[in-house]
């Protein structure tokens, strides 16, 4: 046997008499319930990965009465949060919202604690101060579980992209929304119908507002950006429109015209309109390509186009939601930070270096689909053609169908256009709307992914 042969072999846990790593779990709902359940069954094998035991040293919840999955040990619960996140060297934050969880994570920093947090609509309302916090105290603040669940999102755009330069971030970072307009395009049922459906499935919360608004959509959309373009950017800095508006009419003619709607996140670097770089951000509902790998995006999966500058494009897929999903985005935070309180090192910062100025909505440039019923006359094409070249909008394409549904001497116009500003495409709409001929504009969506 060579020397080299007596060093290979079954790998030994090298956990050796390091003391445990203390972990303290704050919220023990759909995703802290998982969390446990892999902390539990996955023992050995982590902390043969940390390189210490990971111990669990208490569950924070609101009623330790309450009833729960028998993985929950109930000599865990504490109703203290506060006191549980003094004795932890790593906390995990899954109670969602913003008081208390943001006090009980600066309070866990304050400890010299490694935070771990789910918490997107924290960090896309006051990501820097949990930054500045974390960073004064030297601790880690990792949050891969905050956007797209258990997709590896965070970490690659944060650490592995970080030395090229990002262009580009699109994609479907909501699971209830997509699996809504899924519903919607393959089974036919109204935006009611398929929010109760989601609903039952768990999906959608009984108030799926932050969902259907495209909140949720656009804390994430908020964090990506943030990340990718080293520039701070908060929720208030998305131009955001949920998917409320969109008609089983829409759902319909999308797919007549080669096309699915999605709701996207996008979020790129743009000339300012002073020429200078600067980020825009957005979340809306858009047409997407029947072709475009985008539009094979079933169910309540996420999927998000990173494009940068020496990588190319690509393409993350996967499960955006659920508890054990979302657990192990978590736990492999958990891991890192405890590998860290064990051997050392430490988790990247905020990186807000370049500090590029956020672009308001009018910034963006896209095709658009734009849908009306005209009066079914001469000249009438010619008529609202005029108003787009008068507004600098070039038409690619224009469809004429007389509405099956609509009365006599109506037509269903169907345009799309060039890429465009969103404000000369506004403008165009808005004179469009304004002519004779014109009884409705039925409906504008932006045109993605082409
Ligand atoms: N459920 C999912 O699919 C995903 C959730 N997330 C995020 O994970 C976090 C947790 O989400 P879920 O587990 O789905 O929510 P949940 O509502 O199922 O669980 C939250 C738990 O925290 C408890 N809680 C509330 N206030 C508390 C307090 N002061 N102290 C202790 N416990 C308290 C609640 O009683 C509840 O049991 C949120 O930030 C959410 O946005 C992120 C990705 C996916
Ligand atoms: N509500 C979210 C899940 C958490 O991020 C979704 O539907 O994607
Ligand atoms: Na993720």
């Amino acid at each position: 046997m060579t020397a080299r042969d007596e060093t290979v072999g079954p790998a030994t846990p090298a956990t050796g008499d390091r003391p445990a790593v203390r972990v303290a779990l704050l919220g023990c709902g759909v995703v802290g319930t998982e969390v446990v359940r892999l902390l539990t069954t996955q023992a050995a094998d982590l902390a043969a990965r940390v390189g210490a035991p990971l111990e669990l040293v208490g569950v924070a919840v609101r009623d330790v009465e309450a009833e729960r999955d028998p993985v929950v040990d109930r000599a865990l619960l504490t109703a203290d949060a506060e006191g549980l996140v003094a004795k932890a060297d790593v906390v995990v934050e899954v109670v969602g919202g913003i008081e208390p969880a943001r006090s009980l994570l600066l309070r866990a920093i304050e400890h010299g604690a490694a935070v771990v947090t789910a918490n997107k609509a924290l960090l896309a309302e006051d990501g820097p101060t949990l930054y500045q916090a974390a960073d004064a105290a030297g601790v880690d603040l990792y949050f891969e579980a905050a956007v797209a669940g258990a997709i590896p999102l965070v970490r690659p755009v944060r650490e592995s992209l970080t030395g090229d330069r990002v262009h580009r971030v699109l994609g479907i970072v909501n699971g209830t929304t997509n699996y809504v307009l899924d519903r919607m395009a393959t089974e036919g049922l109204d935006l009611a119908g398929a929010v109760a459906e989601a609903q039952a499935l768990g999906y959608a919360e009984a108030d799926p507002t932050a969902d259907v608004e495209g909140f949720d959509a656009a804390a994430k959309a908020a964090i990506l950006a943030s990340l990718a373009f080293h520039t701070r950017v908060s929720l208030d800095d998305v131009d955001r429109q949920g998917i409320t508006s969109v008609t089983a009419d829409d759902v319909a003619w999308a797919g007549r015209t080669g096309h699915v709607i999605k709701l996207l996140a996008i979020a790129e670097r743009r000339a300012g309109a002073d020429g200078a770089e600067g980020v825009q951000v957005r979340v809306h509902p858009a047409l997407v390509p029947a072709e475009h790998p985008l539009a094979g995006v079933r169910g309540a999966f996420n999927a998000v186009f990173v494009e940068a500058e020496a990588a190319g494009e690509l393409m993350f897929y996967g499960r955006g939601a659920g508890g054990a999903p979302t657990a192990s985005a978590v736990l492999g935070d958990v891991v890192s930070a405890a590998r860290h309180r064990v051997h050392g090192g430490r988790g990247p910062a905020e990186s807000w270096y370049a500090a590029l100025p956020v672009l308001p909505a009018d910034a963006a440039r896209t095709r658009y689909q734009v849908r009306l019923e005209v009066a079914d006359r001469p000249g009438v094409l010619a008529q609202v053609s005029a108003e787009l070249a008068e507004h600098g909008v070039s038409i690619e394409a224009v469809r004429q169908t007389p509405s099956a549904e609509a009365e006599d001497g109506v037509a269903h116009l169907v345009i799309t256009t060039h890429e465009a500003p969103e404000a000369a495409l506004a403008a165009t709409v808005a004179a469009i709307d304004g002519l004779d001929a014109v009884r409705s504009v039925v409906s504008v969506l932006r045109v993605e992914g082409a």
